[in-house]
C-alpha cells in the first residue's frame, strides 16, 4: 500500500493498530507517571474494550497489527542486527544485540514490545531498582504518536519522552522494511542532508494533523516543540513546490490531558470540528499561530483561533464542543477522558468512548447518529447507510492510559476528500 494522508478525515483505506499486552500491565504504581499513564491499567479489560475498536475497524478498513510486522521484518537478519544495534545503542546497553538476536523473529517482537527482564547477575543490577533491561512499551498501542503520515511520506516522531523512543525505531523499520507499504521515511533525528535539526526538536503525531494536502494544524506544547514545527517547515522549504500552510496551536503544559492537539482539536467532517472549548477559545490566550511556506519564503503571523486561521484558508468548520456548551466542570472532566478525540474514518464518520455523554449528546443535536461497536461488529448497522454518525467504544480503563480512538490509530492512507 502506498502511504497517502492528505487529510484527517478522508475515507481510511489502511490503519496500523497494536493491540496491548502484557506491556500496560508492566508497572507498579509508582512508576505510573514514568510510563506516562495517568493510572495503572487492568489488561483484561482494557482488552475487552479494545476488541471493541479493533473490531470497527476491521469491518471498514485494512487493519495492519505492529508486533506481526515487526516479527515479518524480524525474519530478515539484515533488519534484524540493524534494530537491534541501533536498540541497544540508544538505550545504553551496546553489545547487547547479539544475545537479543538469538531469539526467533516471532519471541523478539514481544520482547521489544513488552520487555526484557534485567537478570540480577551483577553486583550492580543485583542493585539496581530496576526490573527491566529494556523497558515495555507501555504506550505502543498509542499508535497514532511515534510515526505519522504527511502526504505520501512518513514522518516518524521525536519523543518528548525517552520511554517512547523505542517506538519510532520500530516504526521507522517497519516502514523502510515492511513489503506492505510503499513509502518514504523523513526522521528528525537522519535529516536530509544540509536540514538542520535542534537538539530539542520534538514531533508526535497526536499533534500533528493533515487538514489538507497543504494546510497543516500543529500543536506545540509538552510534546511537539517549536524546534520540531521548523524541522518540518524546513522539510517544507526544501521540497519547494507551490504554497503551503501551517497553523500552529499553542497548548497548556497542564494538566497531563493536555499533552497533544488531538485531545483539544480533532476533524470531524468537512465542515465540522470537535474542541475543548477553554482551549481554543478561551480567554487565557494560547496563541495561534499562522505560517505560510510560499516557494521557499516564510511569512509568520498570529490568528485569533485554529478555526478563524482555516477559514482564512478556504476550510470553514463548525465547532461542536465536547462535553456541550452548559456545564464548563462538564467540558473538563469529558476532556480529561479523551473527549475531544475522535478518529474519523469517513467524513461525517467517527469514532470515540461511549463514556463522554454529553459530548455525544452534542454531536448529536449537531446530526451525528450514534451507534455502539457491538452493533457495527455484528452487522446490525452498516454505516454506510447514513451519512453522519458516531461509533461508540468502551473506554473505561483504556482513557486511563491517557488517550482515546484518534491516540489509538495511525492511518496509513485515506482516500480523497471531496470539499
Ligand atoms: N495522541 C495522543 O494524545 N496520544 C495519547 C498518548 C498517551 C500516552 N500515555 C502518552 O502520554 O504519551
Amino acid at each position: 500500500m502506498k502511504t497517502c494522508i492528505d487529510s484527517e478525515i478522508g475515507k481510511l483505506e489502511g490503519v496500523v493498530i497494536h493491540t496491548p499486552g502484557s506491556e500496560v500491565e508492566n508497572m507498579t504504581p509508582g512508576y505510573a507517571e514514568r510510563a506516562l499513564y495517568s493510572d495503572i491499567l487492568n489488561l483484561s479489560i482494557a482488552l475487552n474494550e479494545y476488541s471493541q475498536l479493533v473490531g470497527v475497524l476491521k469491518k471498514i478498513t485494512q487493519v495492519f497489527d505492529i508486533k506481526k510486522m515487526l516479527a515479518e521484518i524480524l525474519d530478515n537478519r539484515v533488519v534484524k542486527m540493524q534494530l537491534l544495534r541501533e536498540i541497544c545503542n540508544h538505550e545504553g546497553i551496546p553489545g547487547m544485540e547479539g544475545a537479543l538476536a538469538e531469539n526467533d523473529a516471532s519471541t523478539l517482537a514481544g520482547l521489544l514490545i513488552e520487555g526484557v527482564i534485567l537478570e540480577r547477575n551483577n553486583l550492580t543490577n543485583y542493585l539496581s531498582p530496576e526490573k527491566f533491561l529494556l523497558r515495555p512499551l507501555h504506550n505502543l498501542f498509542f499508535t497514532r504518536d511515534s510515526a505519522m503520515g504527511m502526504n505520501g511520506k512518513m514522518l516518524i516522531g521525536r519523543m518528548a519522552n525517552p520511554v517512547r523512543e523505542r517506538e519510532t525505531m520500530i516504526m521507522e523499520a517497519i516502514f523502510n522494511n515492511h513489503p506492505a507499504f510503499e513509502t518514504d521515511t523523513l526522521n528528525p533525528i537522519k535529516p536530509i542532508h544540509g536540514i538542520p535539526v535542534d537538539a530539542k526538536a520534538t514531533l508526535e503525531g497526536g499533534d500533528f494533523q493533515v487538514i489538507r494536502d497543504n494546510i497543516y494544524v500543529i500543536g506545540k506544547g509538552v510534546r511537539t516543540s517549536t524546534q520540531g514545527i521548523d524541522f518540518i517547515i524546513e522539510n517544507i522549504k526544501r521540497q519547494g513546490r507551490g504554497t503551503h500552510h501551517i497553523i500552529v496551536q499553542e497548548l497548556p503544559s497542564v494538566p497531563e490531558s493536555f499533552i497533544h492537539l488531538d485531545m483539544v482539536f480533532t476533524c470531524l467532517d468537512v465542515d465540522t470540528c470537535m474542541v475543548y472549548e477553554p482551549v481554543v477559545y478561551g480567554l487565557s490566550r494560547f496563541k495561534t499561530i499562522s505560517i505560510q511556506i510560499d516557494n521557499g519564503k516564510v511569512k509568520i503571523d498570529e490568528q485569533p483561533n485554529i478555526t478563524k486561521a482555516l477559514k482564512k484558508l478556504g476550510i470553514d468548520l463548525k465547532p461542536v464542543v465536547c462535553g456541550g456548551n452548559e456545564d464548563p466542570w462538564v467540558q473538563e472532566r469529558e476532556q480529561w477522558h479523551s473527549g475531544a478525540n475522535f478518529f474519523a474514518f469517513e467524513p461525517g464518520k467517527i469514532i470515540g468512548y461511549e463514556r463522554n455523554v454529553h459530548t455525544l449528546e452534542e454531536l448529536n443535536k449537531n446530526g451525528f447518529e450514534i451507534f455502539r461497536a457491538s452493533d457495527i461488529i455484528s452487522g446490525k448497522v452498516n454505516t454506510d447507510n447514513y451519512r453522519k454518525c458516531v461509533v461508540t467504544i468502551a473506554g473505561s480503563e483504556l482513557a486511563r492510559g491517557g488517550g482515546g480512538a484518534r491516540c489509538m490509530t495511525m492511518p496509513v492512507c485515506r482516500a480523497n476528500v471531496n470539499w
